[in-house]
């Protein structure tokens, strides 16, 4: 058992922080809070542990009811609309940021979740509130700023919502106003376009954020987090909708295009410098009235693993102005679930197997195993499984997540899932927990690993899990997935973004590295923190003006050499 002491020293942001603020003036009910720096007590508040899950007693979470909109209480700022469109200024460092570390930390999120006085429900439903930490010889420099898609400028312009979003459907005044905007989902006109899953760095240069609409992708610049315009595909494969995940490395864009019409996926791959899909191969489904969602998916070095889950897409879902227990999906255990195995290079599907029922949001790796030979006999590949148990969606509505009493313990239980695929023409796949999800505290989500090893065999990954009773993942994890045990690192009380690995320039080792993570602390504030990759201890840390709404998927853009 381990729990480790912990560290502190004081900070006044009064004195440390330079910011600079641009108040949101428009039709939109945001509230001007100003910003509360000065906390000498910030140090003593501080609790933080790296705790053993398996041995610890939970300890108690503290309530957070919330409205939709900002007030000056000191609660949790995840579930909290971002106070003012944008900020910029440099934090104070506490503890040392290494000199190597220079680049920019991007992460997108839903961040904004009302409109006038109209307060959306579902997590996934807020407009994108973009992060940026950027991070030069021992400095940090903050700023934030939400994403001008189409969807959040006619937010602002009507003091309504006008696209359809994960849960919300705009209202339509009359009957022919109704059927005019159920037409235009067919056509995606209604469809939002608001980029607030993930942001990713093209081989190119070019830094897109990303949602599970195609039209919802959207260019940005690092350095001022301007909106630059829409990524448009310039191919003629169409369809509405996309995997929010691509596999993007220097030199490809691999996707997903799930086909509703004749259930099945696209896989697609794009070249740097272009914007054109080139079909790789298609994998029909095996069964269901329609594909399976695909939040993300993994790759081998030479394979693109499709899932097909059982939580399916719903037609008649899509249609329905109220939103559903399951939202715009539906649960098919009858229609089993399969994974499929397509060859990168030939687009021929290698492999069709059916799985044990599940769940999850986020594959985490991939990589193929071989005989003695050196012969391809099959692939693993791991994802955070959510028990099979489609409640987590759920889950994740607003009033859910603010409404915490810090008592009842409300997370479903989540593990690291290991499907091993086998490509010797048998029907069936494995799918097991990769280590015991107790080690984890039964909370998984929000993964990331060393990017050189993905689609490679690999030892470490980085996630969210739990110290329950909680009803969300409230720890930074390090998983060691061939040891079978986890490191926590845990805050009272708080909730912490996914943990984001960047490798030391030259590491020969795979943990060698930081973890960046972006922490709502319980006193209603936040802060950026730096884990050391290997020992998961914090290295540094640095107080941001006002806490920030909660936030989903990041990238590294290196700095420029000059
Ligand atoms: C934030 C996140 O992780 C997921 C966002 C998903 C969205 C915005 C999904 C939107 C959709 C529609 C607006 C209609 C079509 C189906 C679907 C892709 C679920
Ligand atoms: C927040 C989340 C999914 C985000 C998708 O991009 C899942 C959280 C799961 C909790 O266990
Ligand atoms: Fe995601």
């Amino acid at each position: 058992m381990a729990s480790l002491a912990l560290s502190a020293s004081g900070v006044n942001l009064n004195k440390a922080v330079s910011g600079k603020f641009d108040d949101f003036r428009g039709g939109f009910s945001f509230s001007f809070g100003s910003v509360t720096t000065n906390d000498s007590s910030f140090a003593k508040k501080r609790n933080t542990a790296i705790v053993s899950i398996a041995t610890q007693p939970p300890p108690g979470v503290v309530g957070n009811p919330r409205t939709g909109k900002n007030d000056e209480t000191k609660k949790l700022a995840a579930w909290t609309s971002v106070k003012q469109e944008r900020w910029e200024g440099e934090l104070t460092v506490e503890g040392e940021l290494p000199l190597w570390l220079n680049g920019t930390y991007l992460r997108n999120g839903p961040g904004l979740w009302h409109v006038g006085d109209y307060n959306f429900r579902h997590l996934f439903d807020g407009y994108a509130t973009l992060v940026r930490l950027r991070f030069e010889n021992g400095h940090l420099v903050m700023g934030h700023r939400q994403l001008e898609s189409d969807a959040y400028i006619a937010a602002k312009k009507n003091n309504k919502l006008c696209y359809r979003e994960f849960s919300e459907v705009p209202k339509q005044d009359n009957f022919l106003a109704y059927i005019g905007e159920l037409a235009n989902l067919f056509s995606g006109a209604s469809l939002t376009d608001n980029a607030n899953t993930g942001v990713v760095h093209l081989g190119d240069g070019r830094v897109v954020c990303l949602t599970e609409t195609q039209k919802g992708s959207i260019i940005i610049d690092p350095d001022t987090l301007d909106t630059l315009g829409k990524f448009e595909y310039s191919d003629t494969l169409g369809g509405l909708i996309h995997s929010a995940h691509p596999i993007v490395t220097d030199s490809e864009f691999l996707t997903l295009l799930p086909d509703l019409i004749n259930p099945g996926y696209l896989v697609v791959r794009m070249e740097p410098g272009t914007n054109e899909r080139k079909v790789i191969g298609r994998v029909d489904c095996r069964n269901g009235p329609a594909p399976g969602w695909v939040h993300s998916f993994p790759v081998t070095e030479h394979y693109v693993v499709v899932p097909e889950m059982p939580l399916r897409y719903c037609a008649q879902n899509l249609l329905k102005a109220e939103p559903t227990p399951l939202y715009k999906f539906e649960w098919h255990p009858e229609s089993k679930a399969f994974v499929h195995v397509m060859c990168k290079a030939s687009g021929k599907v290698v492999a069709s197997v059916e799985v044990p029922l599940f769940v999850t949001f986020h594959f985490i790796n991939a990589y193929e195993q071989t005989d003695e030979d050196g012969r391809v006999i099959g692939v693993v590949a791991d994802c955070c499984e959510h028990s099979a148990d489609t409640t987590i969606l759920d889950k994740l509505r607003l009033n859910s997540l603010r409404s915490y009493s810090g008592e009842e313990d409300v997370l479903p239980d989540a593990r690291v899932g290991r499907f091993v695929i086998p490509f010797d023409g048998s029907p069936n796949g494995k799918l097991e927990a990769a280590l015991n999800p107790d080690e984890h505290g039964r909370g998984m989500d929000m993964c990331s690993i060393n990017p050189d090893f993905l689609g490679k065999p690999y030892r470490y990954a980085y996630a969210c899990g739990a110290v329950r009773p909680c009803n969300f993942p409230n720890t930074l994890t390090k998983l060691d997935l061939v040891d079978k045990k986890a490191k926590n690192w845990y805050d009272e009380g708080a909730v912490p973004s996914e943990p984001f690995f960047v490798a030391r320039p030259g590491a020969t080792e795979e943990d060698d590295g930081v973890v960046i993570s972006m922490i709502s602390d319980k006193n209603g504030e936040g802060y950026a923190l730096v884990l050391d990759g290997k020992s998961f201890e914090e290295i540094a840390r640095a107080k941001f003006p006002y806490g920030l709404p909660y936030g989903l998927h990041g990238c590294w853009v290196p700095k420029k050499s000059p």
